[in-house]
């Protein structure tokens, strides 16, 4: 892992100021990752995220950017290569969108020529037809075009570094989910290092590589990745701040194929019902699955149905198999499934839809305990070097 950025006890107490709004900052932001901070109204994200490119000089401390010290440089200089991004989105009303974009790039003094390319290129990367927008003025665009525009401007002069402070605060919910996934889908290609200020832990848990929640004074209170804080946090603090859904948030970080699947009887959709019955009372469950030629889940069929009597086939009695989910599902998809299954599970099948298994409550319960194994082995390898070198 490659640190990008290192804050080195950065500090900042604004004059007339009891307390300071940042205390003693220590942090590394790894390359290519995106980090969130996350934390209260007031406890100094953006603060701290103007202490980074130096909108705002630190009272004390170093700010290292690819291993050089930044904190005395040219402040217009360091912008230059870091991208911001804020909520109020800020583009320049009087210009297009084009000459938004272009801002950066003119400063670093590129050809007319190359600029034309790169906004053509940032606007499709953000999913916005260049010959539609690049001549429209901010105020003839949606509130979430506008924000796509200000994620294209803060990208314009290709920077290494993007600060993004509440980049989606202000959108509504729907719009937000999907900008939230193509901005995941454009960082996925273009891997830049990303700080992200948010107060909405959900989030930080879907945008984050690592999370920094953060207290009064931008104290840290935890700092790592979602899965982690999830299964772990380190404190009240932390354990308040991600809230009661802290499972369930989890479940939306599993996939089924990381999961053990439990197994229940199946039966062939020619069988009799004869068959059926006998499995079904040499298992521990109360219901047979039954597949069709190949192999794909039809019905359940439960003792209940069997001992009903009649003659119809298997094909044609029981409950629909219904619930059906991929390996690549989320626990969380899985568990909403499962609510409303007839037998509390949810079948798994593969691509060709061909049964694989079930995901039950037990095999989330096992899942569950699975991680908070892991997290609990994970801490303790990480004692364990320093109870050595202490000891
Ligand atoms: N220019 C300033 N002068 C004096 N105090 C300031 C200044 N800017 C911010 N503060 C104070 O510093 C603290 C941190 O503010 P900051 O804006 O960094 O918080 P935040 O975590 O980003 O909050 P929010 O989530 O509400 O945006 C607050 O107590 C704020 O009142």
């Amino acid at each position: 892992m490659t640190i990008k950025i290192q804050l080195n006890e950065l500090t900042k107490r604004f004059t007339g100021q009891a307390d300071p709004a940042v205390d003693a900052l220590s942090m590394d932001i790894p390359e290519g990752e995106i980090v969130i901070f996350v934390g209260p109204s007031g406890c100094g994200k953006t603060t701290t995220m103007k202490l980074i490119n130096r909108l705002i000089e630190p009272s004390s401390g170093r700010i290292i950017l690819d291993d050089e010290d930044v904190t005395k440089v040219n402040p217009d200089q360091l912008r230059r290569r870091i991208g911001y991004v804020i909520q109020q989105i800020g583009l320049y009303p009087h210009m297009t969108i084009a000459e938004n974009i272009a801002t950066v790039p003119k400063m670093l003094g590129w050809s007319k020529k190359r600029i034309a390319e790169r906004v053509d290129e940032l606007l499709s990367l953000v999913s916005l037809e260049p010959r539609t927008f690049a001549h429209r003025y901010p105020k003839e665009l949606s509130g979430g075009q506008r924000q796509r525009v200000g994620v294209a401007r803060a990208m314009g002069g290709d920077p290494d570094v993007m600060l993004m402070d509440e980049p989606f605060g202000a959108i509504d919910p729907i719009n937000r989910d999907r900008l939230q996934n193509e901005f995941l889908r454009i960082q996925s290609e273009i891997k830049k290092t990303i700080v992200f200020v948010t107060h909405d832990i959900d989030e930080a848990i879907k945008m984050g590589n690592r999370i920094a929640i953060l207290g009064d004074q931008s104290r840290i209170q935890q700092y790592d990745t979602p899965e982690s804080i999830l299964v772990s946090p380190a404190n009240d603090f932390v354990a308040d701040f991600i809230g009661r859904g802290a499972a369930l948030k989890r479940c939306d970080l599993s996939r089924v194929e990381d999961i053990e699947l439990t197994h229940w009887p199946t039966v062939d959709e020619s069988a009799s019902r004869e068959e059926a019955r006998r499995l079904i009372q040499q298992s521990d469950k109360g219901a047979a699955l039954v597949l069709d030629t190949q192999q794909r889940p039809r019905r359940w069929v439960g003792l209940d149905h069997l001992l009903r009597g009649g003659d119809q086939p298997l094909s044609e009695i029981g409950l629909p198999a219904d619930a059906v989910v991929r390996p690549s599902a989320t626990l969380g998809d899985t568990l909403n499934e499962m609510l409303t299954a007839r037998y509390a599970s949810a079948i798994v099948v593969d691509g060709d839809g061909a049964y694989l298994g079930v995901v039950d409550i037990e095999s989330i319960n096992e899942a569950v305990r699975g991680m908070r194994a892991a997290e609990r082995k994970r801490l303790r390898d990480q004692l364990e070097p320093e109870q050595a070198s202490g000891g």
